[in-house]
């Protein structure tokens, strides 16, 4: 007998996975010891042209394909909120295990529909929902089981990487590169959600708290965006040995665990500064293993469909197996979060500044005062007596870095504050 499944959504991902499903059918038959049949899709629009076809009944009527007690799985690649979680929800009423690739609906509501899947006895699978097709999830669940992970570090967004790549390597504006992003389809309908960081703090979410095994709400994840990265600081950044990259940083210490989405500089020493273009990588530090890097193509049609097909073909062998029904959700503890003023790093600030004697002694009298030593120094004339400067700080407590900041916009020396961006070792310790 085949195992049936439905799918909800026929758009990028939605046609990836049948295709992936059509074009790998014997493999996937002799590897489940099963057929896997797609029984019914549903999408809004029954008369687009479609790039699949097949034997399936395509409806807009959500209750044909949630209701049909011969479907076992429902896949959900519609994406939003509403309708897609009473979706879910209806899904394990009616006894099916789900697998969806809805980051944004799992940052929000991942708790209530874990608990849904675990009350109905039933599987609910995301790996599609965090670095597409790298396989994160199932090895933070899986592969790294036996480890406490310390620090988790992401490029887990492509947009926000292809853009910084592209501004690095050919000195190009922002606005341009983001308009070349959006063309190119990797960007969010609202793009806003890229590049001002938000859908790297929902991925953020999902994977920190698998990794700790501790809820981590969406709310919880502290968020800046790139669009006040600019050429300059790009250029500064290689003066210096590094590269800017937007990091999805959650480290797990004695006080608790810090969980942060920003524009960091990285040394190009470390793995993830190679990570260009579009790629998403994820660098992972557990107790035992440590350091691992999972890389690969964090989005697109059979990318993203390759995780979702995984998933349908791990709950087909549990099937097979007579072992579904295991817990879903893994947070069993309640770590407490640090706040934002109690993060620790090293930190760059770029000045415009009157280029007078005793202007740079006064500056490292104002830091001193918070606390906070220099590592290095830039200075650079800029015309009609004025000079940028690029202070690099040793690693120091951010409430401390703004009390100076506080004390340096007051200086009369200084014009702007043209940029402050955080360091990242990216070794998992706060120095
Ligand atoms: N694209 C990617 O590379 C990745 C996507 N994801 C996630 O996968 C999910 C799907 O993304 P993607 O395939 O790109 O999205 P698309 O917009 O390409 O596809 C969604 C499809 O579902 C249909 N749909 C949406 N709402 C309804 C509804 N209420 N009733 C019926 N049909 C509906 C849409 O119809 P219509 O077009 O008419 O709105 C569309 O055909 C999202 O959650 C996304 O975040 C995750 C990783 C990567
Ligand atoms: N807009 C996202 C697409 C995948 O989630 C990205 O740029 O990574
Ligand atoms: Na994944």
């Amino acid at each position: 007998m085949p195992i049936q499944i439905g799918i909800l959504g026929l758009g990028t991902v939605g046609t990836g996975v049948v295709k992936i499903l059509q074009q790998n059918a014997e493999a996937i038959q002799t590897r489940t010891h099963c057929e896997i049949n797609i029984k019914g899709i549903l999408d809004r629009d029954l008369h687009r042209e479609r790039e699949v076809s097949g034997d399936f009944i395509l409806t807009d009527q959500p209750e044909k394909i949630l209701q049909d007690p011969e479907i076992d799985i429902i896949v959900e690649v519609m994406g939003g909120i509403e309708p897609a979680r009473t979706f879910i929800l209806e899904a394990f009423q009616h006894g099916k295990h789900v697998v969806t690739a809805n980051k944004d609906l799992l940052a929000l509501h991942g708790h209530e529909l874990l608990d849904a899947a675990d009350k109905a006895g039933k599987e609910l699978h995301f790996e599609a929902s965090v670095g597409g097709g790298i396989p994160i999830i199932a090895t933070l669940k899986e592969s790294l089981v036996a480890n406490r992970i310390t620090a988790l570090i992401g490029i887990i967004n492509g947009t926000t990487n292809y853009i910084l790549t592209a501004m690095a390597d050919q000195g190009r504006d922002y606005a341009e590169v983001l308009a070349e992003a959006q063309q190119l389809g990797y960007a969010e309908a609202d793009p806003s959600s890229d590049v001002d960081g938000l859908d790297a703090a929902r991925k953020l979410a999902i994977l920190s708290s698998i990794a700790f095994n501790s809820r981590v709400a969406l709310n919880d994840v502290f968020v800046e965006g790139i669009s006040r990265i600019t050429r300059e600081d790009l250029a500064y950044a290689a003066e210096l040995g590094c590269t800017i990259k937007l990091l999805a940083i959650a480290k797990h210490q004695e006080e608790g665990i810090e969980v942060r989405v920003h524009p960091a500089i990285l040394p190009l020493t470390h793995p993830l500064a190679s990570v260009n273009g579009v790629y998403n990588a994820i660098f992972v530090i557990g107790d035992a293993v440590g350091e691992t890097m999972y890389y690969g193509r964090g989005a697109g049609s059979l990318p993203t469909g390759s995780a979702i097909v995984s998933d349908v073909m791990r709950i087909v062998n549990n099937i097979q197996a007579n072992s579904t029904s295991p817990s879903n959700c893994t947070c069993y503890l309640e770590l407490p979060l640090k706040a934002a003023s109690d993060f620790h790093t090293a930190f760059y600030i770029r000045l415009l500044v009157k280029d007078e004697p005793r202007v740079l002694a006064t500056l490292a009298l104002l830091f001193a005062e918070a606390n906070i030593s220099f590592a290095s120094i830039i200075q650079k004339p800029r015309g009609h007596h004025q000079a940028e400067i690029v202070l690099v700080t040793h690693p120091c407590r951010e409430g401390s870095l703004q009390e100076a900041l506080d004390s340096v916009k007051a200086y009369s020396k200084v014009l702007t504050i043209q940029n402050v961006i955080r360091f990242e070792s990216g070794q998992g310790e706060n120095p």
